[in-house]
């Protein structure tokens, strides 16, 4: 038996096998008296091997498939389709075998070439065969997988509606639960019977009914509690039976499948579905509020996904979906891990990977972190002193960033579990996010880098934030375009990613106008004639330009003096009224400092000049220009010798300064304003420096003098040093001066001087320096030249000169110059001085004529009777009488030819100090600390040069003096023995 049964399974499947030999076969079937289910199954799996065999590329026969179909009259290649509908014949030939046998409706169906109608049809009569016992294969299962694999939705549904959702199911399904209750009945009553035998007929007669009511209640509890579709993605809707829960069990379970298919397949999983639905939502209240509580994206909100391009039919299959779901009493829900990673997704942002459907998002965390802990070797092998990651993120399946508290950035490959970049930040790294373009780090001091991922090596923009406090987190607009930034005080700032330049530019101009708002709003008083330009592109800065003409004694604002600040308008006086009196008594620079710092350090951005510091260099990053000399490096200073700038520039004493009202600040007891940052002292310093006005308290506005270091107390000075909005915003030029700001009872006018054309810059004046002392004081030059310009000849340079040019000794110069010193005194009279200014007018300081004069005489003198010898008494004595001639001399308008020649000789010395200057420099030259440095020396060498020409050098003032032989005053001042005491009139009688 066994024998015949293994023949007849192989029957159509021995070898050879080929079109020919399994057609003979069939011929040979038809003599069969009984075709057993095997011999359909062999058949099946015969003509399949041979549609496989045509599927192989063969060796031998390497002709092309028109050639091969008739290879020797063979028919060697018959078509699949063909061999597939010749199976198709056979089957139905035999169809009452083959639906009944599931291992035939297998066959049948699982191969790739088998019709889907076909498959429907003979899957459709297999399953309403009647079937005693368990099925072995359930072939609809079977088809349903095939189609879902091909995403056919719906003839899945199609499948599911004809079989476990037909009538005849659900009848069929009905009456088993009918016969399992008939039959429950049954046994209960034939278990009361028994009891009867017990009990007593009226006691049966109250048990009965409770015992049949309390087992099918446990058996409905049971049922209920089965049927309630825990962790699924579509459940029943409320209120939906038990027996239609039984009864389409097996539909609840497709639709399941069939859902989570169609998600995964379509992108629509929840990962996706978070970036397309709920950044718009506000709240997570939209999930589960109803019974549809889960909706799919809309067409117009569906993620652009780069690998599966989002298109109608998915649009339409979510639609069918929901009807279908409706049809059957089902919802599509969401599930509850989805709920935690949804929240979890909202706290830390998205792109965390949601890598199975059924993921504990706790887990994905974890694994993160793990990442860090299991594998440390990847992350910091190439790293001496590793610091633990702050923050991490995954921005694609290929990248991880990781960064840490110290600023290094690293770029993570997890498919190859190495680092693959890293590089640093400038200062310590508190804040972080990335998206596939861009990563933004948020840096000590409020900077903000922003890396371009393609190329990381520098960053694409580095700024500063709008944030003042450090900061606490970066998250990246879903757009890509910009992020917004919180700081640890509370605030957020909203930022875009556009070009540095283009960002600056907005920043900037948005700056200025909310500062011309505030300027309104507190009343003060603009014309419509001018404007706050943008001239940073020249190193100006803010500038105020002429829009319309003006004409001259036209008052261009007024400022009332509450947008003053200083020591008696402030928010520190007001908040601590008990220190007025304390900071009116200090020197006017250090009130100011003080009170400064507590406006923008302390009060920050609740004080009432926030719009203004915002316009600032302290607080606007885009106008931050610390140019003066306090800041330029030893080097950097270096380039401004010869000029003696670079022995005034007072950094010694600009720290004094700050120490001592640092000192001052903590013994206000103010607990905020312990903490002030030297580099911000050093910046409201300079600013007051450059931006500050001394307004006279009675008699109207006093310029500044120079008040750097011994200024009075502000109780009793006759001005009040102030910054003063909008004034401190014109920019000065001396060859350009047009206006000025004038006393006008308790306001302050800016006014013209002069007409002023439309498009005009307005100039006011910062009093008249030469460019050394501009650049020291203010940070900039004028590159044309100030009209206040002058070299300078030190005192030293001319000792020097006389030393090594004339008979006189360096004592003997140390001498005579210490016993003019004393002169001086005597007289009240000053002409020996550290250094002499050579204006660019041609004129020298008459001081320096006077001394080079006194000097020449006693040269001369020396010369026909040295006195380096003499005692100092002696040389005091002769001194004081050359003095006095010379004196005489200059007085009457004369000086000595030999003076002639040695102030020459000098101003030639001195300009044989500077160094060959190119002459030539571009624009952008002339805003550099170089540019400004050789701008300096060209313009005190012009000074040099024009009083060596000789044209103004002795025309001063109304004196134009003329020269009389050196011998002639000699010959006077020897007629008396000078330098030994002259004999007083009695000791000679
Ligand atoms: C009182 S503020 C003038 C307003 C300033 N431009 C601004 O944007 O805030 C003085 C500062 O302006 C700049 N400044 C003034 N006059 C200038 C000029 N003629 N050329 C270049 N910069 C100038 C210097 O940086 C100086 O320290």
């Amino acid at each position: 038996m066994l024998c015949i049964r293994r023949l007849y399974s192989t029957f159509f499947s021995k070898k050879p096998l080929n079109y020919e030999a399994l057609a003979l076969r069939v011929a040979e079937l038809r003599s069969f008296e009984r075709i057993s289910r095997d011999l359909i199954l062999d058949y099946t799996k015969a003509n399949r091997k041979l549609q496989r065999i045509n599927r192989e590329p063969r060796g031998q026969f390497k002709v092309n498939p028109t050639e091969r179909a008739n290879f020797l009259n063979l028919k060697v290649n018959i078509p699949s389709a063909t061999l597939e509908d010749e199976l198709w014949d056979f089957l139905k030939e035999h169809w009452e075998v083959c639906v009944s046998d599931e291992e035939i409706v297998a066959a049948f169906i699982l191969n790739p070439n088998a019709d889907i109608a076909r498959s429907f049809q003979i899957v459709k009569a297999n399953f309403s065969m009647p079937h005693s016992g368990l099925k072995l294969l359930d072939t609809v299962s079977l088809l349903l997988r095939k189609l879902l694999k091909k995403n056919d939705y719906h003839n899945c549904i199609g499948l599911l509606d004809a079989t476990y959702g037909s009538a005849g199911y659900k009848n069929s399904q009905k009456g088993l639960l009918k016969q399992h209750f008939g039959g429950c009945t049954i046994l209960i009553s034939a278990l009361s019977i028994v009891q009867f035998c017990f009990i007593s007929m009226a006691l049966l007669y109250y048990l009965l009914p409770f015992t049949i009511l309390s087992v099918y209640g446990t058996a409905y509890g049971l049922l209920k509690v089965y049927f309630s579709s825990h962790g699924e993605r579509v459940s029943w809707r409320p209120h939906t039976s038990v027996i239609h829960r039984y009864t389409h069990r097996h539909e609840q379970a497709w639709m399941n499948r069939m859902i989570t298919h169609f998600e995964e397949h379509s992108e629509l999983n929840f990962k996706n579905y978070h970036t397309s639905e709920v950044r718009h939502k506000p709240t997570l209240g939209i999930f589960g509020q109803d019974e549809y509580d889960m909706f799919l994206p809309s067409t117009t909100s569906l993620p652009v996904l780069a690998n599966h391009a989002r298109n109608e039919h998915t649009e339409l299959v979510a639609k069918y979906f929901r009807e279908e779901l409706q049809k059957r009493r089902l919802n599509w829900k969401i599930l509850k891990e989805e709920q935690t990673l949804l929240d979890f997704w909202l706290a830390h942002g998205e792109n965390y990977e949601w890598v199975e459907p059924d993921q504990d998002p706790g887990e994905m965390q974890f694994d993160y972190e793990n990442t860090r802990m299991t594998s440390p070797l990847a992350i910091v092998k190439d790293h001496d002193t590793p610091s633990p990651i702050n923050h991490l993120k995954a921005v694609s399946p290929n990248l991880i960033i990781c960064t840490s508290i110290d600023g290094t950035i690293r770029y993570f490959d997890p498919r190859i579990n190495r680092v693959v970049d890293s590089h640093s930040c400038p200062s310590k790294l508190f804040a972080f996010d990335a998206t596939s373009q861009f990563v933004t780090v948020g840096l000590a001091d409020s900077q903000v880098q922003i890396f371009d991922l393609r190329r990381r090596d520098a960053p694409w923009q580095s700024r500063a934030s709008g944030l003042r406090y450090q900061m606490t987190n970066i998250r990246s607009f879903p757009s890509g375009d910009g992020f917004a930034l919180s700081s640890i005080d509370g605030r957020v700032s909203m930022e875009y990613n556009d070009t540095l330049e283009e960002s600056q530019k907005r920043n900037f101009t948005d700056k200025t106008e909310t500062f011309v708002q505030w300027l309104k709003d507190n009343k003060v008083d603009i014309s419509d004639k001018v404007e706050i330009k943008d001239l940073r592109s020249v190193g100006q800065g803010r500038a105020l330009v002429a829009i319309e003409d003006i004409a001259s004694d036209e008052d261009l604002f007024k400022l009332p003096q509450e947008v003053f600040i200083n020591a008696t308008n402030n928010s520190l006086i007001k908040e601590y009224p008990d220190l007025k009196d304390k900071i009116l008594d200090l020197p006017q620079w250090e009130a100011l400092i003080l009170v400064l710092m507590y406006e923008w350090q302390v009060k920050g951005k609740d004080s009432k000049w926030t719009p203004y510091f915002d316009i600032l260099p302290i607080g606007d990053s885009e106008n931050y220009k610390f140019d003066q000399l306090v800041f330029w490096s030893e080097e950097e200073i270096d380039r401004l010798k010869p000029s003696y700038i670079v022995k005034r520039i007072g950094k010694a004493s600009a720290e004094a300064l700050l120490q001592k009202v640092r000192d001052i600040a903590a013994s206000f007891g103010i607990k905020t304003f312990e903490n002030m940052s030297q580099s911000d002292l050093h910046k409201a310093a300079a600013l007051i420096m450059s931006y500050s006005f001394d307004v006279q308290i009675e008699n109207g506005h006093d310029q500044d003098e120079d008040d750097e270091t011994d200024s009075p107390d502000v109780k009793n000075s006759s001005y009040i040093k102030s910054m003063l909005p909008l004034a401190d915003t014109l920019n000065a030029n001396t060859n350009h001066h047009n206006a000025s700001l004038i006393q006008d009872n308790d306001s302050l006018v800016m006014r013209s001087i002069k007409p002023i054309e439309k498009g005009q810059q307005i100039y006011n004046t910062y009093s008249d320096h030469p460019n050394a002392e501009i650049l020291r004081r203010y940070g900039y030059v004028e590159p044309e030249g100030s009209t206040a310009d002058f070299g300078e000849v030190s005192l030293d340079l001319i000792k020097k000169y006389f030393v090594e040019s004339t008979s006189l000794l360096a004592t003997n110069v140390e001498d005579i110059i210490s016993i003019l010193l004393e002169i001086q005194e005597e007289e009240d009279e000053e002409f020996v001085v550290d250094s002499f200014d050579c204006y660019v007018s041609g004129e020298v300081i008459f001081e320096m004529c006077f001394l080079a004069q006194l000097l020449t005489v006693l040269a001369k003198i020396n010369d026909r009777t040295p006195f380096n010898d003499e005692s100092l008494e002696n040389k005091g004595r002769g001194i004081r009488r050359v003095f006095k001639k010379c004196y005489q001399l200059v007085e009457s308008g004369k000086l000595t030819e030999s003076l002639k020649v040695n102030l020459f000789k000098i101003l030639d010395l001195r300009i044989s100090e500077y160094p060959e200057l190119d002459e030539t420099l571009n624009e952008s030259q002339l805003q550099t600390r170089e540019g400004m440095s050789r701008i300096v020396l060209q313009s005190e060498l012009k000074a040099l040069r024009e009083c060596a020409k000789g044209e103004k050098l002795f025309c001063i003032g109304d004196t134009n003096y003329t020269f009389i032989p050196d011998e002639k005053l000699v010959n006077n001042i020897l007629k008396k023995s000078i330098f030994s005491e002259a004999p007083s009139k009695k000791q000679k009688v």
